[in-house]
């Protein structure tokens, strides 16, 4: 399991309670191994539904009847007086962030049944859907048709939703930018209770002010998002590093070349050693070179990475699908404190079918013990920085958590008016930070708030779905909030939605 339990575990209850807590500490992997089937049957579930309603090619045609059921109750919230701002009534054990939100037990809950694809339009190269979709239920319904999102954010389960009133990062950023980037029209269900549909020409202020606003400009009913051709294969470069500068320079270099890489994406493994990958969608395969990595009996990516260390640069043909989804089975590489030995062949071809455990059920299952011991010795953030910050930035974090593999993507990031304004067009990368610290005095507080303060000064962007421990004033600082402040009087949004700030502090969540 994850680390050394802290003494308030080791000493909290007596008896028969001390040692369950034990076994769900140490031996989480027994229970983890139990939800195994039960996350198959549950996604079983869901693509039955799936497959039922497209057989009956019934979504389209209900779309209308559950927005006005959106609606509806937004109108009844108005008419009970709106006491309690709202939020969506998504339960926080589905969502795909560490967080449990405080305020869904609080606040006036608004159902949102929208989980299906409505359209794809080949013309315009649009898919039209609903928020609840999924990134894997949309490339499985994408890619076969020789369609695919320009980039498509693992994990399986994030939901167009949260991307888009979140944010979504992914290795073709460097190409087309972050998810809001590559959405063309939302529907919204506003404050009071009417529908809209708002593109870049039709209400520019509210287009733009959606991103980031984490639900607290309307609801969102429907979106429209960009898509592309898809072809069969990526061809993927594995190019090892021996220090942060040759990262650096590899990346940059791989993200200007004038004939262009569609994917670009490094794991550092240590500050001096990482493996950077460049890709590009082809439609056939060097047989030798063929590389079904989505297959259930192969190791998990990030090992398989790893091994390019010690063999060298290589070259590597990988099915669309099982590119996009590379991440998925090993949770980047949080599974390897949930399952230690999942990465054991004989483990992968048995088991490794049920694999990943969903993460809401994982976090339906977590006991306090185990939240509490995540929460203490364990680190999720992303650091959005510019590009030319990373050397600095991985120093950084290397001295404050040194945590490996350490995820390094970059992205484009346009200047347009929202909560990420920038001066001018500007090249930034992501950091993500997901294990266990391995430097003492790690504290989830002092040691968070010292890398936001990093990020601050550095001009980047803390991604939200993890914690963030800046105050109100810092936070405001971080993320331009002139649009936003500006959409919310508009939409008298003030009794209806909190802030943003007041759904993804510290204190907004268990
Ligand atoms: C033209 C068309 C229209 C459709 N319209 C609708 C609609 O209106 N509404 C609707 O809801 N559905 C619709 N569907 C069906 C739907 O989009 C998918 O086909 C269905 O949801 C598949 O579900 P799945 O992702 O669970 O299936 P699977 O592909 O069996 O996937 C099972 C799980 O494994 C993951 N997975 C699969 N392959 C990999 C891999 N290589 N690497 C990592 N993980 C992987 C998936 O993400 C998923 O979590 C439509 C399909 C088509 C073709
Ligand atoms: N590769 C990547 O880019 C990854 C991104 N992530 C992060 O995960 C999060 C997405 O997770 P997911 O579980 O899909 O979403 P969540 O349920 O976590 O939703 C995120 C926020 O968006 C709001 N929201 C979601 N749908 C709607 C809607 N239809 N109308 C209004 N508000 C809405 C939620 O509001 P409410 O609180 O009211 O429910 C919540 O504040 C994002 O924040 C993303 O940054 C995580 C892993 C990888
Ligand atoms: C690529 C980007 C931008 C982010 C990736 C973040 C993920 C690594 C995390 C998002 C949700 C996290 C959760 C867990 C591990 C790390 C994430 C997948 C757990 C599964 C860890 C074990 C806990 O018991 C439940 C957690 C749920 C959320």
């Amino acid at each position: 399991m994850v680390t050394k339990p802290t003494q308030r575990e080791e000493g909290s209850g007596g008896g028969l309670d001390a040692l369950l807590e034990h076994v769900l500490i140490h031996y989480r992997w027994v229970f983890v191994i139990l939800l195994l089937p039960v996350s198959v049957v549950y996604d079983a579930l869901l693509f039955a539904r799936s497959w039922l309603v497209f057989q009956l090619s019934s979504a389209p045609h209900k779309h209308a009847s559950k927005v006005a059921a959106v609606a509806e109750q937004v109108r009844r919230w108005r008419a009970e007086g709106g006491r309690e701002p709202m939020c969506t009534a998504r339960p926080g054990w589905q969502t795909m962030s560490f967080r449990h939100a405080k305020y869904k037990k609080t606040m006036f809950t608004v159902n949102l049944n929208l989980v299906d694809i409505l359209e794809l339009d080949a013309e315009k190269r649009t898919v039209r859907v609903e928020p609840l979709v999924t990134m894997g239920q949309l490339t499985a319904m994408l890619d076969p048709l020789g369609w695919t999102l320009p980039f498509v954010p693992e994990l399986d389960d994030l939901t167009v939703g949260g991307l888009v009133m979140g944010t979504g990062v992914e290795t073709s950023s460097h190409k087309y930018g972050l998810f809001q980037h590559i959405c063309v029209a939302y529907e919204l269900a506003l404050a009071d209770g009417s529908i809209v549909q708002v593109t870049k020409e039709s209400d520019p202020d509210l287009f733009y002010a959606v991103p980031w606003s984490y639900g607290t400009l309307g609801f969102l009913t429907a979106v429209e998002i960009q898509i592309v051709p898809a072809l069969r294969f990526v061809k993927l470069q594995y190019e090892p590093v021996r220090s942060l500068d040759e990262a650096a320079s590899v990346i940059k270099r791989q993200i200007g070349l004038p004939e262009g890489n569609e994917f670009v994406e490094a794991l550092m493994f240590s500050k001096d050693e990482g493996v950077v990958m460049t890709g590009n969608m082809v439609s056939c395969a060097d047989r030798g070179k063929l590389n079904e990595i989505g297959r259930s009996y192969k190791p998990w990516f990030f090992e398989h990475v790893r091994s390019f260390l010690t063999t060298g640069p290589a070259v590597e043909y990988i099915p669309l699908r099982d590119y996009q989804h590379r991440h998925s089975r090993s949770l980047f590489w949080e599974i390897k404190e949930i399952i230690p030995f999942g990465n054991n062949p004989v483990f992968r071809y048995l088991f490794g079918w049920m694999t990943p455990p969903k993460v809401s059920l994982l976090k339906l299952t977590q006991t306090k013990a185990v939240k509490t011991l995540y929460e203490n010795n364990h680190i999720i953030q992303d650091m959005l920085v510019p590009i030319d910050t990373l050397k600095d930035a991985v120093l950084f974090f290397d001295k404050e958590v040194e945590v490996y593999p350490l995820w390094l993507c970059p992205f484009r990031l346009p200047s347009e008016p929202g909560m990420l304004r920038v001066p001018a067009d500007a090249m930034y990368i992501d950091i993500g930070v997901y294990g266990v610290p391995k430097r003492p005095g790690f504290d989830p507080k002092q040691t968070t708030r010292r890398i936001e303060a990093f990020v601050a000064k550095a001009k980047g962007f803390q991604m939200l779905y993890a914690d963030t421990y800046t105050t109100k004033e810092e936070f405001r600082s971080m993320f331009d909030h002139t649009l936003y402040d500006k959409m919310r009087a508009r939409l008298k949004c003030d009794r209806a939605f909190p802030e943003v700030y007041d759904k993804v502090c510290r204190k907004a969540r268990e």
